[in-house]
């Protein structure tokens, strides 16, 4: 897991450094790991460091003082001015000083340009000259590197303005909201986080990694059973959309429920047709999904109400969002896209995805669910204020029936006694990692098929079984 730092939590942590070890020289790490990464990304040929007026500038000098040592080297000054030991370092070490122009006109044969226009202290935008240049660098597919992240962004946000589009981003200690939040994220290329000694303490945002959701699997053992491993009852689908009970299944069963129990309305011969396992009506059960392709409904409030009075815990998904029964709902995981948690919220769609860690936070308190807010980014908050994002995916998985899928997958780890919050990020994190080892067009049942595969990669069990 890590922690995800904003520009201010980072800034205390560099003062306490200061504070506490001022032998640190965090700067010349922090250019170290620039230039090692620009080597990395093209170890010959001509590096343009476009450098600002502030640190970051001052990141981006050290570093083409190390990279003068064997490369050429070119710098321009967008400000005229920038950090002067810095600027000493990079001039003896042989960089050569360059106005905008010419800077635009080296792109034509240039290896990798550093930006170290701003950083933490960016404010979004840039200013013409160098939205000119950034243009220019995307133009010719110049490969970038940012230095903290991409010029113009603001590093608290997951919103997007005129910034460089960078193929690497160098950030320091921990990411922040911009290296993980769409639509800022994509704007960062490849993300290397570098360690540069400072102390992360735990914040309430943080991002799951591979090796979580690995380490979290509910894997079998040699006591397991049908029930220890969990029955999940699936009451989605409907006459009008049976697919979505069929994606519902195939996310539970996929993803190693027990035993799956169907009582929704779509046909038990065309559930059984598909999936011989499961056992259609109801009975035991440690978890129920509830709203999956239910379409309107007359009784969806009554069989929201059921799981509430049989104290299962339910994922609840679509249609059944609006029927959400009165009092706190502990241990229930509510998972809704932009649009549905706008019409939870009474708000419009796009103050949700302008504000989306508020919105889906303030569900959360409201209704004790964790929730998660499905889309580019998956947010899953608990009613703390806790907020943890799922492992990134491709958007090959931005389609129907990915979130019915996505449902079944969450229900058969609720059923499996993880707690609502960890179902959420698994479930998500499951389905974006198996869409990343399988790039392309796959139907979200296909992609769900391949998941065991994943899942037995993911525990240390390499799978016998071929996907489908
Ligand atoms: N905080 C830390 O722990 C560390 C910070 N370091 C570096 O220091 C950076 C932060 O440095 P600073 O606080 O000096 O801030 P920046 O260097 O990010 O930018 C500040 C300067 O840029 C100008 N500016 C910002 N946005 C602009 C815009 N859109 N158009 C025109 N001018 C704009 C500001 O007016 C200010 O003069 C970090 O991003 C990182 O690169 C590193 O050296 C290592 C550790
Ligand atoms: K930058």
């Amino acid at each position: 897991m890590r922690q995800i730092l904003t520009s201010a939590q980072l800034r205390a942590a560099e003062r306490h450094i200061f504070d506490t070890r001022p032998d640190v020289d965090l700067m010349s790490l922090a250019a170290r790991e620039v230039a090692r990464v620009t080597d990395l990304v093209e170890p010959t040929g001509k590096v343009i460091v476009a450098v600002g007026p502030g640190n970051n500038g001052g990141d981006g000098l050290f570093a083409a003082a190390l990279l003068a040592e064997h490369r050429p080297v070119l710098l321009w000054l967008v400000n005229g001015r920038a950090h002067e030991e810095g600027l000493i370092a990079a001039v003896v070490a042989g960089a050569q000083e360059v106005d905008a122009v010419s800077a635009i006109g080296a792109l034509a044969d240039c290896a990798v340009v550093i930006d170290a226009f701003t950083g933490l202290g960016s404010r979004p935008g840039l200013p013409p000259q160098v939205a000119t240049f950034a243009a220019a660098c995307e133009a010719q597919a110049v490969q970038v590197v940012a230095v903290d992240l991409p010029s113009g962004l603001d590093a608290d946000l997951g919103r997007v303005s005129t910034s460089f589009q960078a193929t690497h981003t160098v950030t320091f200690a921990a990411p922040k909201p911009c290296h993980v939040q769409q639509p800022a994220a994509a704007r960062c290329g490849r993300i290397h986080i570098a360690d540069i000694g400072l102390d992360i303490q735990e914040t309430n945002q943080r991002i799951a990694e591979e090796a979580d959701i690995a380490g979290w699997w509910p894997s079998p053992d040699e006591g397991s059973d049908k029930y220890s491993r969990g029955v999940v009852t699936l009451d989605t689908g409907s006459e009008s959309y049976p697919g979505a009970a069929l994606l519902s299944c195939a996310g539970a069963l996929h993803a190693g429920a027990g035993m799956v129990r169907y009582t929704g309305r779509a046909p038990s011969g065309l559930i059984l047709s598909r999936f011989p396992s499961v056992v259609i009506g109801d009975g035991r059960a440690e978890a129920t999904v509830l709203g999956s392709g239910w379409g309107d409904t007359d009784n969806a409030a009554s069989r929201v109400e059921w799981a509430k009075l049989h104290n299962l815990p339910a994922v609840v998904d679509a249609d059944a969002l609006y029927s959400l029964p009165r009092g706190r709902l502990d241990g229930w995981l509510l998972t809704p896209h932009a649009g549905e948690l706008a019409r939870l919220l009474g708000c419009t769609r796009a103050h949700v995805e302008a504000e989306p860690l508020a919105c889906v936070r303030e569900v959360s308190r409201t209704s004790g669910a964790a929730v998660l807010l499905k889309g580019a980014t998956q947010y899953v908050a608990e009613p703390s204020g806790r907020v943890t994002l799922a492992v990134r995916g491709p958007a090959w998985t931005a389609r129907a029936g990915s979130g019915d899928v996505l449902a079944g997958i969450c229900g058969a780890l609720l059923a499996a006694g993880l707690p609502a919050w960890k179902a959420g990020v698994m479930g998500a994190s499951i389905q974006a990692i198996t869409a990343g080892r399988n790039p392309g067009p796959y139907t979200p049942d296909e992609l769900s098929a391949r998941m065991p595969s994943t899942i037995a990669e993911l525990v240390g069990q390499p799978s016998s079984v071929s996907p489908t």
